[in-house]
């Protein structure tokens, strides 16, 4: 009979998973999918379903990475929540499987690896699409990804200057409140992104916020919200001046209102510029749209239970 699973909560998940291990598996994982060797990795795109009275979706992230025996699947759900909700708009659990047996081995909360997860892989775009020299950092948004973006791309390189802007001003507020270095607090998107050279919009809007009139040429953008087919963040100009990369082909063609309602064509994925099968073009204005991968939370939630059991 096998073993009951390990269970780790959120306080758990965050403290054993760090950016200095999740991104070297992040790169490789992510070069590897890229190559698109089913014998190696399978990972569909997510199975989303709408859950329409409640303004809300679920979605069901499988992934089987065969030579490191990786079976995982996330169910995360997702929300647009109304002004001044208290409840988190993205919640999820991760369950791994013994790949060989088929039973449960580890049942951990989702919400901290789809944080960490999430901006880990921003930050590889920016090491490597972000001018040679950026100064400027600008966070659109002010919630759970923000923040995790905000710790990543602070550890990883030195900004001159930082900036935030939320629908509400006071949320804005609020996050600078809770950090130890100054960040400024802009008042507008525009007022926050001019000048600006790695611009990360996180937010949940279904509209665009952040338009190409505004973004200095040759900026990075890391567009982390707007994970439906007809929601938006960027604006058409943006998405066709810009070279835009995506974390999976198959999953922006079916899921970014960025790129399905402009028009805009994918150069390449992340993956392929990691693997070394298409270039970083630095020198051009760049977006890189992310929707969330099932093989970056199961190489995150292996990574954890890894640490765990290096603890038991
Ligand atoms: N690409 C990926 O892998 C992932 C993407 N996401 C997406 O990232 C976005 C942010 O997620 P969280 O930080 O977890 O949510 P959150 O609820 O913690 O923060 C959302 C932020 O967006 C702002 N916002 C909401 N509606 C807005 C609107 N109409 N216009 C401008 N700002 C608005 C809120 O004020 C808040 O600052 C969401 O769209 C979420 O679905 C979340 C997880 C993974
Ligand atoms: O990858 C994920 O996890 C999510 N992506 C977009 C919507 C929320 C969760």
């Amino acid at each position: 009979m096998s073993e009951s699973p390990v269970l780790l909560n959120k306080h758990e998940v965050e403290r054993l998973l760090t950016y200095d291990d999740l991104i070297p598996r992040l790169e490789s994982v992510m070069g590897k999918f890229s190559k698109r060797d089913s014998s190696e990795i399978i990972q569909p795109v997510r199975s989303v379903v709408p859950i329409q009275q409640h303004s809300g979706f679920l979605g069901v992230m499988p992934a089987y990475l065969a030579n490191e025996g990786i079976l995982c699947t996330k169910i995360v759900t997702f929300y647009q929540r109304a002004e001044g909700s208290s409840l988190p708009s993205t919640q999820a659990t991760v369950l791994l499987f013994h790949p060989e047996h088929g039973h449960v081995t580890a049942i951990m909360d989702g919400e901290a690896i789809t944080a960490k997860r999430t901006a880990a892989v921003s930050a590889i775009s920016a090491k490597l699409f972000k001018p040679a020299l950026s100064e400027v950092l600008c966070i659109l948004g002010s919630g759970q990804q923000a923040r995790s973006h905000y710790d990543v791309f602070t550890k990883l390189f030195k900004f001159k200057e930082v900036r935030v802007w939320s629908r509400r001003k006071e949320m804005a507020q609020r996050f600078v409140n809770d950090l130890q270095d100054p960040v400024t607090v802009c008042s507008s998107v525009k007022e926050a992104v001019i000048g600006a050279d790695v611009i990360v919009t996180a937010t949940g809007a279904s509209q665009p916020i952040l338009f190409g009139e505004w973004v200095k040429p040759g900026a990075h953008i890391a567009a982390v919200g707007a994970c439906r087919p007809d929601w938006r963040e960027l604006d058409d100009v943006l998405m066709r001046e810009a070279v835009v990369y995506v974390d999976s082909r198959e999953g922006a063609t079916a899921e970014s209102g960025d790129i399905i309602l402009s028009g805009a064509e994918v150069f390449a994925e992340l993956g392929e510029v990691l693997n070394g099968s298409f270039p970083a073009r630095r020198e051009k204005t760049t977006v890189f749209k992310s929707l969330g991968m099932g093989i970056q939370d199961a190489v995150s939630a292996k990574l954890v239970l890894e640490k765990w059991n290096s603890e038991h």
